[in-house]
């Protein structure tokens, strides 16, 4: 397997090749970071929104196939609102295991592959040690039924997707995540609280899309565990964050999740690793690429490639 480094700036764009990756969720963080880095890698690729392919429909999946004759569908739509899920069971299921399904369905009958993304809640966090791949999923919420039924349902249709779990994206590449929020109060000198008892394995997105890119490319299947490598608590992430970037960590204050009121329980231990081995660098060294792509997109001129 070859693993790329994943510098923004060392990554020179090369000739796009004449079939096209087919990537779905287009407005949301992983597709967002997808269509770049394919961009960057000199990958070709299509990205469609929600009103170009409904992943839950099953014609608009086939006319999409038809239409750009993709040599991979990379899915990276999803519902990931955690907590709305308890209550709106049915769109969840819908976006996270239907669409899912009829994805692999269809990837199985144009002999095509599938990357799909599932999630560290598939978990209970009874174990005291990092999950790997082989380790029993027990979803505790909606959210991550739906993601493990998907994981089945994927892998039934078609036994060569590659199905990766991951958790707790952060990049800099837009503000919808828990490192941007936990910076922005540290700079505006507020207040922010974060679960102390909840120990996760955080993911720095751009490492998480270059290396699920490597594994589609060496033509893995199965079960994959891709976050960064390390474990903490959300309390411990906004302080790490704080503190790379130079700023005063005395505003973050850790609270047990419990006191947050969320609709969903989360699991207190929800790390992962890869009985494949560390895939991706630590924690630190994502958070270090974060604040240099933060950086990066502050400037006079950032790079055409990270501007939408
Ligand atoms: N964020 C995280 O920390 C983690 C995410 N994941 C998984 O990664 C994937 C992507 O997450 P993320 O980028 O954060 O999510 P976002 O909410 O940022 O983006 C989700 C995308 O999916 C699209 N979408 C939802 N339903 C459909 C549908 N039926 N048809 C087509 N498009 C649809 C949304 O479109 P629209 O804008 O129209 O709603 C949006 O573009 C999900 O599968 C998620 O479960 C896994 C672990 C951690
Ligand atoms: C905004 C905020 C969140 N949190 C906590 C809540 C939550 O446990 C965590 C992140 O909040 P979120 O609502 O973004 O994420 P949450 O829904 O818990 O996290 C999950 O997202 C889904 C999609 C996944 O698949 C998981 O891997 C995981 O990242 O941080 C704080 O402690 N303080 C805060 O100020």
């Amino acid at each position: 397997m070859s693993l790329k480094t994943n510098s923004l700036a060392s990554q020179a764009p090369t000739a796009p090749t004449a079939q096209s990756l087919l990537i779905t969720g287009r407005t949301g963080t992983l597709g967002r970071a997808f269509r770049k880095v394919c961009h960057i890698r000199g990958l070709a690729a299509v990205c469609l929104g929600r009103d170009e392919l409904d992943i839950a429909d099953a014609d608009a999946i086939a006319q999409a196939l038809e239409r750009y004759q993709p040599w991979a569908v990379v899915n990276a739509a999803g519902y990931v609102r955690v907590d709305d899920a308890e209550a709106d069971t049915a769109r969840c299921y819908r976006e996270n295991a239907v669409g899912p399904a009829l994805l692999a369905q269809a990837c199985a009958t144009h002999g095509i592959q599938l990357l799909t993304f599932s999630s560290d809640l598939v978990f209970d966090g009874q174990q005291a040690q990092a999950y790997l791949e082989t380790d029993r999923a027990r979803p505790l919420n909606v959210y991550g039924h739906s993601k493990l039924q998907a994981e089945q349902a994927v892998l039934a249709h078609l036994p060569s997707a590659l199905v990766v779990r991951t958790s707790a994206f952060f990049g800099a590449w837009d503000s919808h995540n828990f490192v941007h929020h936990a910076l922005a109060a540290a700079r505006a000198g507020q207040p922010f609280a974060a679960a102390d008892d909840l120990l996760i394995s955080p993911t720095y997105v751009p490492d998480l899309v270059n290396t699920a890119l490597d594994l589609l490319l060496d033509e893995e299947r199965g079960i994959w565990h891709l976050t960064n490598h390390g474990t903490c608590t959300w309390a411990e992430l906004a302080r790490q964050a704080v503190c790379a970037a130079g700023l005063d960590t005395a505003g973050i204050v850790p609270r047990p999740a419990a006191s947050f009121g969320w609709a969903a329980v989360r699991p207190g231990f929800s790390a992962l690793r890869s009985q494949q081995g560390i895939l991706l660098p630590s924690i630190e060294s994502g958070l270090q690429r974060y604040l240099t792509d933060e950086q990066l997109l502050q400037s006079a001129s950032p790079p055409a490639v990270l501007v939408d």
